[in-house]
C-alpha cells in the first residue's frame, strides 16, 4: 500500500485522519465527498484491489473482511462507508449530512441503502469476477446493468416527491453521497443508459457542479491509473 497525501487550501487541518481508498471504489468515493464537504484533510492510504492488497495481513488488520474504505482517526479506525459518514458526523459536525426533518432522513437513510445494499454488493469485484468465470463477460456486463437499472427505477419513485438539486432538496445530504458514485459508475464502468433516469441524470448534473464531489471522483485520485 502505497502513502500519498491528498490536500486542499480549503480543508482544515486534521491531518491524523487516514484514508485506505481505491481510486475507482465507489465506497471509498462516498467518504472522500464527505471528508471534502467537511473541510477535512486526510493523508490518502492507496489499496489496490486488482493486485490483491486488500488481503494483505496489514489491511486485514483494519477491516476483518478485506473491503475498502477504512478511515483511521488517530487510535479510532471505523471500516464501511456508512459506519465512518455516521462516524465522521458526529465527530466533525460541520456541513451536516443529515437534515433535522424526520422524514427526510428517513429518506436519506432508505436511498442510501438502496445503493448500499441493493446495488453496490452485486457488482463487486469478487461477484463480478465469479460471473465472468463461471458464465462469461457479456453475462457479467447485463448481470450488472440489470441490478443498477433496478436500483435506478427504485431511486426514481422514491425521490419523485423530494428531489431539488439535490436528492432530498436544494441541499447536499447523505442520499447524495451514496447516489453520486453510484451513478459515476454505472456511466463510466457499466454504460447504463442514464436517459432512463431523468431524476438522476438532473442530479448528476448538479453533483458535476461541486468542487467537493469532483476533488473525490476517481479520475482525480492519486492512485488512478486513467
Ligand atoms: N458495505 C461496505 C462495502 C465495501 C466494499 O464492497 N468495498 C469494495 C470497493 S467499493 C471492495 O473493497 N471490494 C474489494 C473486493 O471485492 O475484493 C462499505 O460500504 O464500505
Amino acid at each position: 500500500m502505497e502513502a500519498t497525501t491528498a490536500s486542499d487550501s480549503n480543508a482544515l487541518q486534521v491531518p491524523k485522519l487516514k484514508l485506505y481508498s481505491y481510486w475507482r471504489s465507489s465506497c471509498s468515493f462516498r467518504v472522500r465527498i464527505a471528508l471534502n464537504l467537511k473541510g477535512l484533510n486526510y493523508e490518502y492510504k492507496a489499496v489496490n484491489l486488482l493486485k490483491g492488497e486488500q488481503f494483505s495481513p496489514e489491511f486485514t488488520k483494519l477491516n476483518p473482511i478485506s473491503y475498502v474504505p477504512v478511515l483511521v482517526d488517530e487510535d479510532v479506525v471505523v471500516a464501511d462507508s456508512f459506519a465512518i459518514l455516521l462516524y465522521l458526523e458526529e465527530k466533525y459536525p460541520q456541513h451536516p449530512l443529515l437534515p433535522s426533518d424526520l422524514q427526510k432522513k428517513a429518506i436519506n437513510f432508505q436511498a442510501a441503502n438502496i445503493v448500499s445494499s441493493s446495488i453496490q454488493p452485486l457488482q463487486n469485484l469478487a461477484i463480478l469476477k465469479y460471473i465472468e468465470e463461471k458464465v462469461s463477460s457479456d453475462e457479467r456486463l447485463t448481470w450488472v446493468q440489470y441490478h443498477i437499472g433496478k436500483g435506478f427505477t427504485a431511486l426514481e419513485k422514491l425521490l419523485e416527491g423530494y428531489a431539488g438539486k439535490f436528492a432530498t432538496g436544494d441541499e447536499v445530504f447523505l442520499a447524495d453521497l451514496f447516489i453520486a458514485p453510484q451513478i459515476h459508475g454505472a456511466i463510466t464502468r457499466f454504460k447504463v443508459d442514464m436517459t432512463q433516469f431523468p431524476i438522476l441524470s438532473r442530479l448528476n448534473d448538479s453533483y458535476n457542479e461541486l468542487p467537493a464531489f469532483q476533488a473525490a471522483m476517481p479520475q482525480n485520485q492519486p492512485d488512478a491509473t486513467i
